[in-house]
């Protein structure tokens, strides 16, 4: 029998930008993108002067508050439906500005609009979904930036809900999602029952 080394028994080690998916679109990931001093200097700029705004869904008759925050922030000649009514999403701060402008480098699309998220401790989640809204045209290329405490993402396959691939969103931390992502897969931030501190995240989109 031969003994494998720690290293070779550990998970297999990403290379920045490299795509996690084993197959069905690509998710780059570039884990230290913005530098320790950036990440802290724009997370409190976030938590402080974003709109942060609680909204409602309607759950089995019921209306109840999502379980996290969230704004909508972009060009405010793109609107953005919101339970089919078109609102005009806030104007872009300079904080808002130099993250797009720096992520922009790497994704190489412009980005008309960003929805932000912010989740209070470990019961804010976001549940299964795609993002495959209509407005997004086939193939949306979405940029996904984390500030804050580190919490897992995790991406199913639609065909074979085994295939499940995890991500440590770690602060400062860049998620590139593009190609055939999103009707190939679905994505969650899971609740937890560990004692977390609030994380802020941003999902750049292009609306056509
Ligand atoms: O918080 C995240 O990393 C994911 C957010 C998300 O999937 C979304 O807003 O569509
Ligand atoms: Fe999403």
């Amino acid at each position: 029998m031969t003994t494998l080394s720690l290293f070779e028994a550990s998970e297999p080690q990403k290379k920045p930008g490299q795509n996690i998916l084993p197959k069905e679109g690509e998710a780059l990931f570039y884990p230290a993108f913005f530098s320790k001093a950036d990440s802290d200097r724009l997370y409190k700029d976030l938590y402080g002067n974003i709109k942060w705004q609680q909204d409602k869904i309607v759950f089995y008759g019921k209306l109840m508050d999502l379980p996290r925050l969230t704004a909508w922030y972009g060009d405010t000649d793109k609107p953005y439906k919101y339970s089919g009514i078109p609102m005009a999403p806030n104007p872009w701060s300079p904080e808002l500005l130099e993250i797009k402008n720096k992520i922009e480098e790497i994704a190489k699309v412009n980005f008309s609009s960003v929805l932000l998220n912010l989740y209070r401790n470990g019961k804010d989640s976001v549940s299964w979904h795609c993002d495959n809204e209509k407005e997004l045209g086939i193939n949306p290329t979405i940029g996904s930036v984390s500030f804050g405490e580190e919490r897992t993402f995790k991406l199913r396959n639609l065909q074979d809900k085994s295939l499940v691939e995890k991500i440590q969103l770690s602060h400062g931390s860049f998620l590139l999602m593009k190609g055939e992502t999103q009707h190939k897969w679905e994505h969650e931030i899971p609740k937890t029952s560990r004692d977390l501190k609030p994380r802020i995240n941003l999902t750049f989109r292009v609306i056509k």
